[in-house]
């Protein structure tokens, strides 16, 4: 039941969402809901005029032909407003769905890069997506319900006037059924939440079993029987779950159930017995046959909504947690704007780190310096922490010890968002979207989507043009294999693309991370005879295993044990014949 406190924030999200149709809906609701009440009243006037005249040769009384156009006419609104009903929960569902998604991206893209890495994120991101996209299912048992629990008062009324007797009796068989189903829908949500992690691998094999990605790998290796195996295993225990709690909770259910059709015979037997000794009119039996079947039909389905409301709850709980999760990295208070032009550069000062959860240090005490206008080369054998460590420069982690410092001012003082404004960088893992080639390359600095001068500019600059220059649509076309008319790249067309997108943003600071690794080595000569002039004055770090790229930095650290074991110019380490020289000639001895 404490989860029936989600309800309020649900409906705020609700009304946030389209305020004229959520009136609207209400106001067709409760004029819906009184209408059953109204026919039964109009139908008890009916039969007792009609019992009245029966036997007499007379015409149809004119009050009696009101009536029955009367009862006409409440019905054919009844049929109008369930239609207007069901228009306007289409609307709502809609707008919900578009209003809830919306504030589920905004609020994914705050979170830490750290959350993403957590596989408790995904459980609970799935279940707030399934709100996101269930439409409503809350908001529309709410709104039945305050339309069921209208029309049980007015039946329970009318039922009231003649006897409270049978309307207690109806109440009490009720009862128990009603609970059952609640502690019912309870188990079924610890259930479903139980599988959240089943689910979610059961759509992760779904995916890898039919994608493009997947597709070669899965075919030479033979792999989707295997997939195929392991799908049916995992849907089989959720199978046997669901269908376990099922078979115990049907009998006790069905029982129950009975129990309420019992109480409703009862009250059935009861009027037609004070009928049959003359204490009340056939149109009263009329009324209350009615009203006592409506009253029970509409209390079990107040009570199934009731349920339905607790058990959304639930649900709920889990999009509101997404909601309220926060970043642990955000700008201060007062957080300072980056310095232009950036002056003293970067200092690492004894910086140590590990990933949340791990307890093995990645980088352990850290320290040197990047100045304006300097290119680094880090290099390093595979995890030796050199992707970590530009994370940390761009605050996508914060340090476990030491600091940061920008212009000799801690990283965590200034402006998220203006640092990185400030920061072109190209991934390893650098994402390809499914978007035009100029969208691609745009989207290095948004802003200037529309400005087709700096975005050819910058495609000039990566060599990105060479490989947009021979797009059947040139910059206006399809990316990739998704949508309609895409063209896929190679690995090292994306990279060129990928590379176009730091160079449009234009910023102080630039990160290439294997920027080079899927280039032919024409065009990774080519990059780097540009890298020069194109990083002149900026400052520039720079990953790479080609020793041929690391040769052009003006500086290179070699990381290893979390540390900075050597320091130099190529010549310098060279020279110093350590483990830079040792790895230099190892590659250099094999093309020898
Ligand atoms: N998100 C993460 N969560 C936990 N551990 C991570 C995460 N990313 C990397 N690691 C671990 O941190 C270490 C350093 O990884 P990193 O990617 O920085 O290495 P790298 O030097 O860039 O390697 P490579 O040359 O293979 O790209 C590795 O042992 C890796 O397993």
């Amino acid at each position: 039941m404490s989860s029936i406190k989600n309800i309020l924030p649900v409906l705020r999200m609700v009304w946030d969402a389209g305020p004229g149709v959520v009136g609207v809906n209400l106001a067709l609701r409760l004029t819906a809901a009184l209408i059953p009440v109204a026919v039964l009243a109009v139908a008890r006037w009916i039969v007792d005029a009609a019992v009245a005249q029966a036997g007499s040769e007379r015409e149809m009384t004119r009050q009696l032909v009101g009536l029955v156009a009367l009862e006409f006419g409440l019905a054919a609104l009844g049929g109008i407003l369930s239609r207007a009903i069901q228009y306007a929960n289409v609307v709502l569902a809609e707008k919900y769905t578009r209003h809830v998604s919306l504030r589920l991206l905004e609020h994914a893209s705050q979170l830490d890069l750290a959350t993403y890495e957590d596989p408790s994120f995904y459980d609970r991101l799935e279940r707030a997506r399934v709100q996101a996209t269930d439409r409503l299912v809350m908001v529309e048992a709410i709104a039945r319900f305050l339309q069921q629990g209208i029309t049980t008062m007015s039946l329970c009324i009318g039922i009231f006037v003649f006897s409270p007797w049978i309307l207690l009796n109806i109440i009490v068989c009720l009862i128990p059924a009603t609970l059952a189903e609640a502690r019912f829908g309870t188990q079924l949500y610890a259930m479903n939440f139980r599988h959240t992690p089943k689910r979610r691998e059961l759509e992760y094999l779904r995916q890898l079993g039919a994608s493009k990605e997947s597709a070669k790998e899965l075919k030479l290796f033979g792999l989707s029987p295997f997939l195929m195996q392991r799908y049916e295993t995992l849907s089989g225990k959720i199978i046997e779950d669901v269908l376990g709690l099922w078979k115990r909770a049907f009998p006790r259910l069905s029982l129950l159930a009975m129990l309420g059709t019992l109480g409703y015979y009862g009250a059935y037997a009861f009027v037609v017995y004070q009928t049959a000794h003359g204490e009340l009119s056939v149109g009263q039996l009329t009324f209350l046959i009615g009203a006592i079947a409506g009253a029970n039909r509409t209390f079990q389905d107040l009570f199934v909504s009731a349920v339905g409301i607790i058990d959304q709850s639930l649900y709920i709980s889990d999009m509101l947690a997404f909601f309220a999760m926060r970043p642990a990295i955000r700008s201060g208070q007062q957080a300072l704007q980056v310095p232009r032009p950036i002056r003293q550069g970067f200092e690492f000062r004894e910086v140590s780190f590990a990933y949340p959860g791990r307890t093995v240090p990645v980088l352990q005490s850290t320290s040197f310096r990047l100045a304006p206008g300097e290119r680094i080369a880090l290099i390093g054998e595979n995890g030796q922490g050199k992707t970590t460590l530009i994370k940390l420069m761009m605050r996508l982690y914060d340090p476990t010890a030491g600091q940061i410092l920008l212009d000799g001012v801690d990283l965590r003082e200034y402006d998220l968002q203006d640092l990185w404004s400030q920061i072109g960088v190209v991934f390893q893992d650098f994402a390809r979207y499914e978007m035009t080639a100029a969208d691609n390359i745009a989207v290095g600095r948004i802003e200037w989507r529309t400005d087709r001068e700096r975005i050819t500019d910058a495609s000039r600059k990566s060599l990105a043009n060479t490989v947009i220059d021979k797009l059947p649509l040139g910059y206006e076309q399809m990316l990739g294999r998704r949508f309609e008319g895409g063209v896929d790249l190679s690995g090292g067309e994306w990279q060129k693309i990928a590379l176009g997108r730091a160079y449009m943003r234009d910023a102080q600071f630039l990160v290439l991370d294997e920027p080079t690794a899927a280039l032919d080595a024409q065009a990774e000569l080519d990059v780097f005879n540009r890298f020069g002039e194109l990083t002149s004055g900026k400052m520039a770090i720079l990953i790479s295993h080609r020793f041929s790229t690391v040769r052009m930095a003006d500086r290179i650290l070699v990381l290893r044990d979390g540390r900075i074991s050597e320091e130099g110019s190529h010549e310098q380490l060279m020279a110093r014949g350590g483990g830079y020289a040792a790895m230099y000639e190892l590659q250099a001895s094999r093309y020898r």
